[in-house]
């Protein structure tokens, strides 16, 4: 298998990262801040990502990385860098060979953690190896009790080979309905996996990563009007009106799931639901690179085809950000051309 190591590393950093994460959900304290665009950073997006450049750092040290977060939020306040660092160095995987062996085993010190978060500046591109992160992605639909996911891709020459996405908040159970609902968080917690030309996987978060994953794949829908529509929750980034516009001319009648973070990728790669939206809500934003890496693989190694609004595939060779992709359509290969179509009807494309 290719890029197993990779895989391996990907899984337990992922693995790691998401027991942080989700004991800052516990917590009623989040350690929230506001970033200069007025979007949210807690202090379990911040501990994620240390944890997660850690275990790359040691393994592929001269691999680049493109993580959404940076420490100078912590530098400027100490209480807030204890309180992640309390985190970081609290959170370790219960099977020690692999916390050691391959991740590495503890972060030394605060110091070391603020520049491990730091060292996911690169500035991305189109060659080489580089680490997509997001260590919280749907940080809104973490604070509000939703679904987030824990994200990392590995590219090569701008394409991505290896994704990983954690959603802790999601059913292990590839055939439960979708919703967004978290429930009592009981049965909940699955990691979907990818590698390029190996297909999709998805196993429990919980596990470990030598567990075998199970083979996911999209549903097979020939009746589009039966469709599920898997859409963001937050109208800001996306825009839901010409979604419902797209549905009904599709003739579908459920209402879309709304779903905060790339759990929607991984609920369509599982046949949970069947379409992805994501429509431009202004021209001039920018999707970014770890919004979509991992997400994008799993779905089309289960079966799905990914494109822009414009018919294009993601191209994640042109730095931080999606800079030549408009919004995103995920749907299964069979059906995507015609969802497309209705797309470009919609929005005047
Ligand atoms: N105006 C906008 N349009 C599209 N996406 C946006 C946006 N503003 C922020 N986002 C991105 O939307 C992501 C969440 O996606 P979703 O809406 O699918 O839950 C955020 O990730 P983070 O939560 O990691 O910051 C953020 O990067
Ligand atoms: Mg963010
Ligand atoms: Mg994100
Ligand atoms: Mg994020």
């Amino acid at each position: 298998m290719s890029y197993a190591k990779e895989l391996l590393v990907a899984q337990l950093a992922v693995q790691r990262a998401a027991r942080l994460t989700k004991q800052v959900f516990a917590d009623s304290a989040k350690g929230t801040v506001s970033k200069s665009d007025a979007s949210p950073v807690t202090i379990g997006d911040f501990g994620a990502q240390a944890l997660i450049i850690a275990a790359l750092k040691k393994n592929f040290p001269d691999d680049e990385i493109v993580a959404e977060e940076e420490a100078a939020k912590l530098r400027e306040d100490d209480s807030l860098a204890e309180h992640v660092w309390n985190l970081v160095k609290g959170t370790r995987l219960d099977d020690e060979k692999a916390e050691k062996e391959v991740l590495g085993g503890s972060v030394q010190s605060k110091d070391e953690m603020l520049d491990l978060i730091d060292k996911g500046d690169s500035k991305g591109g189109r060659s080489g190896r580089i680490w997509a992160i997001d260590p919280i992605d749907g940080t809104k639909g973490f604070l509000r009790g939703g679904q987030y996911a824990v994200c990392l891709g590995l590219m090569v020459d701008g394409d991505v080979k290896v994704g990983v996405l954690g959603c802790p908040n999601l059913p292990v159970d590839d055939a439960a309905e979708l919703s967004a609902d978290i429930g009592n968080g009981e049965g909940r917690g699955v990691i979907f996996s990818a590698v390029q030309g190996e297909g999709a996987t998805s196993r429990p978060l919980t596990t470990g990563a030598l567990e075998e994953g199970k083979r996911i794949g999209m549903k097979k829908i020939t009746d589009l009007s039966a469709a599920s529509f898997c859409e963001s929750v937050e109208a800001g980034h996306s825009n839901q009106g010409d979604a419902a516009q797209i549905a009904q001319k599709l003739g579908i009648t459920r209402p879309s799931v709304r779903m905060d973070s790339q759990a929607k990728y991984g609920s369509i790669a599982r046949g949970a639901g069947d379409i992805y939206l994501r429509l431009p809500v202004s021209k001039t934003y920018q999707e970014k690179i770890w919004d979509h890496a991992a997400g994008d693989l799993i779905v089309r190694e289960a079966g799905g085809q990914v494109t822009d609004v414009l018919g294009r595939r993601l191209d994640f060779g042109h730095g931080r950000t999606l800079a030549e992709n408009k919004g995103v359509i995920a749907a299964p290969a069979a059906v995507h051309d015609q969802v497309l179509k209705v797309v470009q009807e919609v929005l005047s494309v």
